[in-house]
């Protein structure tokens, strides 16, 4: 295909298409034809049990790994082609920590705004915005390392909505933390979505972090099983909740967890 026929001409309903996307590390196949979209303005969850082919998947789509089978788009730029279009309208929390521990919490902010063209007056505009009505705000000056795993988990949301991305994508995100950690930072993503009016990618194995009003696709040994609403893939499954529909669509049972609403309610 040559680069004029794959470019994009037109504004795309989607944040993200993932098309025909497969991946092997040597001869395990960790994504096999993998195809789903993210539609614009959608709060999407992509849900797999460990092993399901998340973290590959993310890889392929912020480009640490080239798509070698499939087509990846990013509003509807294609990431082979217009790779520099497509990803400056990506944020990414990655599932290991990356702040730098011996910086402030402003420092390590303006460090990334600076490597996408933000100037410093811009940056601390943006912070401030971000962060009106937190308690972080009042942190700013202190040390990454002073924060609780969950405190650094929402500076890391922060930073990566700092360049103003029209896509977000999180990977497992409340990984390790309290259940009140983990309320606070899927109320606080769900706030900054609908102010920003950005589209989402929060991958997870926790069901309880599904909304009823979300999208979601169900990954499973790099198969997609099921996407669409909540009550597409339940009624598709004739299940009551999206909890019975995973376990019908997977075999697996879930383990009885905390949940979520408990601490929200
Ligand atoms: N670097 C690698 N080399 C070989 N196999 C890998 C590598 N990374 C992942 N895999 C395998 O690919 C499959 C998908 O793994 P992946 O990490 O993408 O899944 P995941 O859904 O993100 O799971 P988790 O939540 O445990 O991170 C698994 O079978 C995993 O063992």
């Amino acid at each position: 295909m040559t680069l004029a026929s794959n470019a994009q001409t037109r504004p795309s309903p989607f944040a993200l298409e993932v098309s025909g996307v497969s991946h092997s590390y040597g001869t395990r196949k960790a994504l096999d034809d993998v195809s789903f979209s993210v539609p614009q303005g959608s709060f999407t969850a992509l849900l797999g049990p460990n092993g399901a082919g998340k973290s590959t998947l993310f890889s392929l789509i912020t480009r640490l790994f080239n798509t070698r089978a499939g087509d990846i788009r990013i509003l509807g730029f294609p990431l082979r082609g217009q790779s520099t279009e497509a990803l400056r309208r990506l944020g990414v929390v990655f599932q290991a920590r990356t702040l730098d521990l011996d910086l402030s919490i402003k420092q390590n902010l303006t460090y990334h705004a600076a490597l996408h063209g933000i100037g410093r007056r811009d940056a601390e505009a943006r912070i401030a915005e971000i962060l009106k009505n937190s308690e972080l705000a009042e942190r700013l000056g202190e040390k990454a390392r002073n924060l609780s795993g969950g405190q650094l988990r929402r500076i890391e949301i922060v930073r990566a909505f700092m360049h103003r991305p029209r896509l977000i994508l999180l990977d497992e995100p409340t990984t390790g933390l309290d259940i009140r950690s983990r309320a606070e930072i899927v109320s606080e993503v769900r706030r900054l979505v609908e102010e920003e009016n950005v589209s989402v990618l929060w991958a997870t194995h926790l069901i309880d972090e599904i909304d009823a009003s979300d999208r979601v696709v169900i990954l499973h040994r790099g198969t997609v099983l099921a996407e669409g609403s909540v009550a597409d893939v339940t009624e598709a499954e004739n299940t009551s909740s999206i909890h019975d529909a995973f376990t019908r669509l997977t075999g697996l049972a879930k383990a009885a967890e905390p949940k979520l609403s408990d601490v929200l309610a």
